[in-house]
C-alpha cells in the first residue's frame, strides 16, 4: 500500500490578515502548483527519503535538513506517545515549488508529508492534531509559529486563524468568481529575513486601520460584498516595510489597478505578488504584463489561479 498527497500553493496574510489569514490557490489550466509526497512501505528500512521535481536542486543537500525528515520525526513522536506502531516508510518528495517565494513552499512539503504519513498509518491523528504538527514544522523553518500557509494548504479555501477553544483555523466564505493572478519573479526572499525587518511595535493609527481592514474584509466576505471586501485588501503591517525587497512591485500594482484589477498585494513574505479580478480578460491581461515586466529570470512564472477549496488531496498511489 502507498499513497501520494498533493498540497497546493498558498497566499499567507492575503495582505489584510498578517499571520491570521491565508488562501490556497491552484492554476486554472490544471498545472500542479504545489508539492507532492509519496509514502510507501519501507520494507526492512525504517525510513528513507528521496527527492525529485523541478526545484529539487534548491533543497538542502543533506536530507536530514529537509523539513520532510523532520515531519517524519514529529509524526513518529506523536505515534509513540499514543502507543501506536510506526511502520517503515520510504518517502519521496516531488519538489515543484520554488523556495523563499512567498507561495508557502515549505508549507507544501510539510502538509503533503504529514497528510501522507497520517493516511499511510490509517489516520491516527485527527485534523486539529495534524494541523498543530504542521504549525510546529512551519515555526521550525521561519522562526515563529504562524498557520496562515499550512492551514489553507491543508484545509483549502480562505482560512482565518482563530487559535482558541481548541480550534486553530476556520474557513471563511470567499468569492468563487475571483481570479487570483500569481506572479513569482524568480528571486528569493527568505521568510525569516522578511519577518526580521518588521517593526516590533506599531502606531495606534496603524492598529486601528489594520483592525478596520481585516474586520471589513471578513464582513464583506460574509455579507457577499465583493467590492467592499476587495477595497479592504490593504496592508499596513508588512507591505510598507517589505516592499523594498520586491523590485518593481509598486509599478506592477499601479499597472494592475489601471488594467481593472480589484486589489494587488504581496503573497506571504514575497517576492510573489497576487492580483485579484472577477474578469478573466483582465486576469489574462495582467498575467501577460507581469510575465513581461515583473518576472526577472527564467525561474519566475505567472499563473492565473482560482481559490483551491480542496486543500491537500490524494492523487493516487504512485508519483
Ligand atoms: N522540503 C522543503 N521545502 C522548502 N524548504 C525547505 C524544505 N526543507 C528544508 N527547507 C528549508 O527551509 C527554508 C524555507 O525557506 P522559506 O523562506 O521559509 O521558504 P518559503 O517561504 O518558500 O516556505 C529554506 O532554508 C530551505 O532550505
Ligand atoms: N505570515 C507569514 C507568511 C509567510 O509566507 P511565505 O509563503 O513567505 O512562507 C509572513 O508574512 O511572514
Amino acid at each position: 500500500m502507498s499513497v501520494v498527497v498533493y498540497a497546493p500553493a498558498s497566499i499567507g496574510n492575503v495582505s489584510v490578515g498578517f499571520d491570521v489569514l491565508g488562501a490556497a490557490v491552484s492554476p486554472v489550466d490544471g498545472t500542479l502548483l504545489g508539492d507532492r509526497v509519496l509514502v510507501a512501505d519501507g520494507g526492512s528500512t525504517p525510513f528513507s527519503l528521496s527527492c525529485a521535481g523541478s526545484f529539487v536542486d534548491k533543497l538542502p543537500e543533506n536530507h536530514e535538513e529537509n523539513i520532510v525528515f523532520h515531519c517524519y520525526l514529529v509524526f513518529t513522536r506523536e505515534l509513540k506517545k499514543r502507543d501506536i506502531a510506526v511502520r517503515p516508510v520510504s518517502m519521496t518528495l516531488e519538489k515543484n515549488m520554488p523556495i523563499g517565494s512567498g507561495l508557502g513552499s515549505s508549507a507544501c512539503s510539510i502538509v503533503a508529508a504529514l497528510d501522507a504519513l497520517n493516511r499511510f498509518h490509517d489516520q491516527p491523528l485527527d485534523e486539529n492534531a495534524l494541523l498543530a504538527l504542521m504549525g510546529e514544522m512551519e515555526a521550525q523553518i521561519s522562526g515563529s509559529l504562524h498557520y496562515d500557509n499550512v492551514a489553507p494548504c491543508y484545509l483549502g479555501g480562505l482560512q482565518l486563524m482563530v487559535e482558541d477553544e481548541g480550534i486553530i483555523s476556520q474557513q471563511v466564505p470567499c468569492f468563487e468568481n475571483w481570479f487570483w493572478v500569481m506572479a513569482y519573479p524568480g528571486i528569493k526572499v527568505p521568510t525569516a529575513e522578511a519577518r526580521a525587518i518588521l517593526p516590533a511595535q506599531y502606531r495606534r493609527q496603524d492598529v486601528i486601520n489594520h483592525g478596520r481592514h481585516l474586520a471589513g474584509f471578513i464582513h464583506g466576505c460574509y455579507s457577499g460584498q465583493p467590492k467592499l471586501a476587495a477595497n479592504m485588501i490593504k496592508d499596513v503591517v508588512a507591505e510598507p516595510y517589505r516592499e523594498k525587497l520586491l523590485p518593481g512591485f509598486a509599478n506592477a500594482r499601479k499597472y494592475a489597478k489601471e488594467a481593472g484589477a480589484l486589489a494587488t498585494g504581496i503573497s506571504g513574505s514575497g517576492p510573489t505578488l497576487f492580483s485579484i479580478t472577477d474578469d478573466e480578460a483582465v486576469a489574462q491581461r495582467v498575467a501577460k504584463w507581469l510575465s513581461e515586466n515583473y518576472v526577472q529570470n527564467e525561474e519566475g512564472f505567472v499563473h492565473v489561479c482560482r481559490l483551491d477549496t480542496n486543500g491537500s488531496t490524494v492523487t493516487g498511489s504512485e508519483l
